[in-house]
């Protein structure tokens, strides 16, 4: 199976993506042990989750829209955004995937969802903190906190993903406001939250 999605991905994205994906694909894993999850699953989920990365804009569209995907007024003006939802269609239709976990994680990659599992929460900081993004103070801070809280590394993911939109001017998908608040929300503050008097 693995050889099979790499085959189809050297003909569907470039090179540098590629080894983008392949360390998706390992970062997921390690992270997965590191949480005691599945590493077959988070493996799956890293290497198949920019499937539709290079799909044109009007296809993500036609394809979200026939599996009947809600579209926010975000997606429609972004289309590329939907590459997540889409690559976990692919990743059913063509790889025949039935794993919903795996298929979650693929769907969540980029925006993330409330409620998502910890699964998704592996994939979801797999790609934005693996090696190949950088060594910025901010990303190797990230990566330390992807190692000790699941959930607060998703909760400042997210904050520095909004800081880079706002600062590029970019429109923002409520969704990942949404994942923001409900990953802070479970996060164990350590610092004092109550005033003495
Ligand atoms: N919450 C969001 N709202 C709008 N656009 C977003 C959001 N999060 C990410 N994006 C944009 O979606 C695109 C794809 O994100 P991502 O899947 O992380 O891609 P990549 O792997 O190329 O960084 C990026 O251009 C990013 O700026």
């Amino acid at each position: 199976m693995r050889d099979r999605v790499i085959r189809w991905l050297r003909r569907h994205v470039p090179i540098s993506r590629l080894q983008h994906i392949l360390r998706v694909e390992q970062f997921s894993v390690e992270l997965a042990q590191r949480y005691h999850l599945d590493p077959e699953q988070a493996a799956q989920a890293g290497l198949m989750h920019d499937l539709a990365k290079f799909f044109k804009p009007q296809r993500l569209l036609q394809v979200a829209q026939a599996e009947g995907v809600v579209l926010d007024p975000v997606d429609v003006a972004n289309p590329h955004l939907l590459h997540a939802a889409v690559g976990a269609i692919v990743a059913r239709d063509e790889f025949g995937i039935q794993d919903e976990a795996v298929l979650d994680a693929i769907r969540n990659h980029t925006l993330g969802c409330p409620g998502m599992s910890a699964l998704s929460c592996v994939v979801f900081l797999a790609d934005s903190l693996e090696p190949g993004r950088g060594d910025t103070p901010e990303l190797v801070a990230l990566r330390q906190s992807s190692q000790q809280d699941l959930y607060r590394a998703v909760w400042l993911t997210c904050d520095e993903s909004l800081r880079y939109l706002i600062a590029r001017a970019q429109q923002i998908h409520p969704r990942m406001v949404l994942t923001r608040n409900w990953a802070l929300g479970l996060t164990h503050k350590k610092t004092p939250t109550s005033r003495s008097h």
